[in-house]
C-alpha cells in the first residue's frame, strides 16, 4: 500500500471501463496479429488474468497460460523473478504467443518475461511512461505519477456530498 503514497494521481477503473479498454485493446492487436491467429495468450498473473480472459476472448484463442513473476522492493537489492513458468511446449520461444498484462510501470516486470519469450508480442491495457517501450501494444498511457486502482481492489462504498447541512 505505501508504494501508491508518492504517486499524485489516481486513476480508478471500473469492471465496465477494464472491459472495454481490454476489449480496445484486441481490436488494436487484430492489425498485428499472425496470418493464423495468435497461437496461445499468456496471462501474467495476476493481474493480467482478466485483460487475457477478454483478449483470449475476442480473438478467440483456446490456448491460455499464466507466468508468474515475483518483484522485491530495492530494499532486498533483489530483482523480479519467475516464480511459475508457462509450459514451454506450448509458448517455445514466444513466436506466435501473445503476452497480456494490465499495465506496464518501470518495465521490470516485463523485462524478465521477454527474456524468457523473446519473440512474443507483449500487449497491456495500460502503460506508463518508463516501461512503455518494453510493450508493442497498449491503449491507454497515463503518466508515471498516476496509480491506477483497478477494480479488484475497489468497492463502492458511500461518499459524503459535497456541500453538508
Ligand atoms: O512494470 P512494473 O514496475 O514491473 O509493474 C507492473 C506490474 O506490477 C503489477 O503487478 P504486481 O507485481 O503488483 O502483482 P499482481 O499482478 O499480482 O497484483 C502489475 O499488475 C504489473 O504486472
Ligand atoms: O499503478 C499501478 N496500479 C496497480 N498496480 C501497480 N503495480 C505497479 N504500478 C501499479
Ligand atoms: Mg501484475
Amino acid at each position: 500500500m505505501t508504494d501508491r503514497l508518492p504517486h499524485e494521481k489516481g486513476f480508478h477503473v471500473s469492471w465496465d471501463q477494464l472491459h472495454r479498454d481490454a476489449r480496445a485493446l484486441a481490436w488494436r492487436l487484430q492489425d498485428t496479429s499472425p496470418r493464423d491467429g495468435w497461437r496461445a495468450v499468456v496471462a501474467i498473473t495476476r493481474g493480467g488474468m482478466a485483460p487475457a480472459m477478454i483478449v483470449a476472448r475476442e480473438l478467440d484463442i483456446r490456448a491460455v497460460d499464466t507466468i508468474s513473476v515475483k518483484s522485491y522492493n530495492h530494499q532486498a537489492q533483489s530483482e523480479p523473478r519467475i516464480i511459475k513458468s508457462p509450459d514451454i511446449d506450448l509458448v517455445g520461444d514466444g513466436e506466435g504467443v501473445l503476452i497480456v498484462d494490465d499495465l506496464v510501470d518501470t518495465g521490470k516486470t516485463l523485462e524478465v518475461v521477454r527474456a524468457l519469450l523473446p519473440k512474443a508480442h507483449v500487449a497491456t491495457v495500460y502503460a506508463k511512461p518508463m516501461g512503455r517501450e518494453m510493450v508493442n501494444t497498449f491503449v491507454t498511457e497515463v503518466s508515471q505519477d498516476t496509480w491506477i486502482f483497478f477494480p479488484w481492489d475497489m468497492a463502492l462504498q458511500y461518499v459524503e456530498p459535497y456541500r453538508g447541512t
